[in-house]
């Protein structure tokens, strides 16, 4: 099924992102992941592809498991960073042949430790190229990116706004956003992308904060702000890892409830492969 047909129906879209274990685990701790989000009946399931330098391979595999043996509706990531069209069109037959449907188009992060990209990048430049190539061959439903707090390497707000309205014009079916923690920038964003003529539907990225190394990280890859309240709970709880754990989950329930209350199109989170936590957030915002 294509994602996009999910949009409309008054309800917010519930889905999840799951990343490939490292090479070094079994996939079976993924296949346990997936066992408990399946019992929360999310709409879809996305899966990474090469984030934090994970193996393509190992995210191919889990994307086809969890369309073909989980049936649960599958949204691929694909970067496509220093690949060729030839390299894109061939995952591209590939999830075709796992009856995979939904591509999330990404240009991809430099690699770890370097801050920007060769001058010489072959093939695509932004995720737009990767967009307007999948929609130009194929009958994929295509998401992409949205950035609320703007992009690292695009300091001026306006002028990344023209850039996410080009990407949307080349063929995006609909938007996910990075994670942010402070929902009035969230507003702020969706305000000015309709205003600019982005009407495609935007759901919602949310990390829930399970520990305070995880947010360091993610907030340097991202640039996510780190707004005083949950500053509060990053220096209260930094010795006790089950108190931290559960703050961020209060706090992730506060943020999707007040997005739900304002009539997110969609949540997805971010469940760091862990479906106890993702399962009491469900049950605490009444989404499952
Ligand atoms: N591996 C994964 O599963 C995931 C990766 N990401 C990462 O998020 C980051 C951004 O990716 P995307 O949104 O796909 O990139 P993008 O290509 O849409 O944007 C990246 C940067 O390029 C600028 N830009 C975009 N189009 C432009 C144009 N036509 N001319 C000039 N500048 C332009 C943007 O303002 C932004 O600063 C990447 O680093 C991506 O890998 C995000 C989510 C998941
Ligand atoms: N710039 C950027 N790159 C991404 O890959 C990305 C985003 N933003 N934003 C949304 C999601 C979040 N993603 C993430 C976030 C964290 C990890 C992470 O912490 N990975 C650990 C592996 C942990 C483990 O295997 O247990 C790592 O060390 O890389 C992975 C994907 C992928 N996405």
């Amino acid at each position: 099924m294509q994602i996009h047909s999910l949009f409309g129906s008054g309800k917010a879209v519930v889905s999840f992102e799951i990343f490939p274990p490292k090479p070094n685990y079994s996939l079976d701790t993924i296949f346990a992941t997936l066992d408990g989000l399946k019992e929360l009946k999310p709409d879809f399931i996305s899966v990474t592809y090469g984030a934090g330098g994970s193996s393509t391979e190992r995210s191919i595999e889990i994307a086809d498991k969890v369309k073909n043996e989980y049936h649960i509706e599958t949204l691929a990531h694909l970067t496509c960073v220093g690949s060729t069209r030839g390299d894109i069109e061939k995952v591209l037959n590939r999830f075709s042949n796992h009856n995979i449907e939904n591509v999330l188009a990404l240009r991809g992060d430099p690699p770890q430790g370097q801050a920007g990209f060769a001058a010489s990048n072959p093939g695509y430049k932004y995720a737009g190229d990767l967009v307007a190539h999948i929609k130009e061959r194929t009958d994929f439903c295509v998401a992409a990116a949205a950035y609320p707090e703007g992009h690292l390497e695009c300091p001026d707000l306006n002028v990344h706004f023209s850039h996410l309205k080009a990407k949307v014009d080349q063929g995006v079916d609909f938007l996910i956003t990075q994670l942010f923690f402070d929902n009035n920038i969230f507003f702020t964003f969706l305000d000015k992308a309709r205003a600019q003529g982005i009407y495609c539907p935007v759901v919602v990225g949310i990390m829930p904060v399970l520990n305070a190394a995880q947010i360091k990280r993610m907030t340097s890859l991202c640039g996510a702000s780190v707004p005083d309240g949950l500053q509060r709970i990053l220096e209260k709880y930094a010795n006790s890892a089950a108190d931290m754990e559960k703050a961020g989950i209060e706090y992730a329930c506060r943020q999707i409830n007040n997005l739900l209350e304002n009539h997110a199109d969609g949540i997805h989170l971010y469940t760091m492969n862990k479906a106890e936590q993702a399962r009491i957030i469900m049950h605490q915002t009444g989404l499952r």
